[in-house]
């Protein structure tokens, strides 16, 4: 039997018939406010819950405003990182200013992805680290479009190596049908998308899991809310053009 690892937000797992397959690397795509973060956010924190360390690697944020944003939604992970269990990498700052004094992990240059990589095999090594999320992969690669499926894969073969399970927040356009280039989507084990559509006026949140190696799921589009206690998924509501509907 697979093993599995429930993200522990309410609805996701039941869509994914259980929850992501082990050391599965899953692309989290959709544009901007979708809810990307937060949805990863939540993975770590439900892994910390069920003691399952956790690496937060901060690409687009600074880390200082990530435990803030965190918190907002009672996900503290300062005792964690206290204890060992959590680790932020900071990707963001390059070490500049006082972050230097109190982040552990600190890649430094971005176009260098041997230290990048360093950096975060020593993170998972240190905290035994059993879930990943890097937000963003895009910032990887955003003007390197040709050698994203190569960072893709080179980042997979160290994370799935560890027994780790990821996931890769991928940015796209609005109204953007990918998920992030054809190099990265063939290169992942999952895909799961994040919408915001205009539906009479009002916009609606909805979630696709559009594949997932190894597991069945859902093919339907689901429709979700960000509430203060983070994501709730609907798996027994999906989004049709004209509005939401039972099933
Ligand atoms: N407490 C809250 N209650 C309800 N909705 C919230 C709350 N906090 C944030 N949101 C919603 O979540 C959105 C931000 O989500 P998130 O940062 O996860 O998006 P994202 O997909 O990572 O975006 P980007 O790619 O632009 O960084 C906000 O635009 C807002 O609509």
């Amino acid at each position: 039997m697979i093993k599995r690892v429930e993200t522990g937000i309410p609805g996701m797992d039941e869509i994914l018939h259980g929850g992501i397959p082990e050391r599965n690397v899953v692309l989290l795509s959709g544009g901007p406010g979708t809810g990307k973060t937060i949805f990863s956010q939540q993975f770590l924190w439900n892994g910390l819950q069920k003691g399952e360390p956790g690496i937060y690697v901060a690409l687009e944020e600074h880390p200082v405003q990530i435990r803030q944003n965190m918190a907002q939604f009672g996900w503290d992970i300062r005792p964690y990182e206290d204890q060992g269990m959590f680790a932020m990498v900071d990707a963001f700052t390059a070490g500049i200013g006082r972050s230097r004094e109190y982040e552990k992990y600190i890649v430094h240059d971005l176009t260098d992805l041997r230290e990048f990589i360093d950096v975060l095999r020593q993170a998972i090594k240190d905290i035994d680290a059993k879930r990943v999320v890097v937000d963003s992969v895009t910032t990887l690669y955003i003007n390197k479009p040709a050698i994203a499926r190569s960072i893709i894969l080179q980042l997979k073969r160290v994370l799935a190596g560890t027994g780790c399970t990821s996931i890769f927040v991928s940015q796209i356009s609005v109204g953007e049908r990918g998920f992030g280039g054809p190099g990265v989507e063939h290169g992942v084990d999952g895909i799961i998308r994040l919408d915001l559509d205009e539906i009479d006026g009002e916009l609606k949140r909805s979630l696709t899991v559009w594949k997932m190696r190894g597991t069945s799921h859902s093919m339907r589009r689901h429709p979700f809310d960000i509430t203060d206690k983070g994501i709730i998924v609907y798996a027994n509501k999906i989004l049709k053009r004209g509005g939401i509907v039972e099933i």
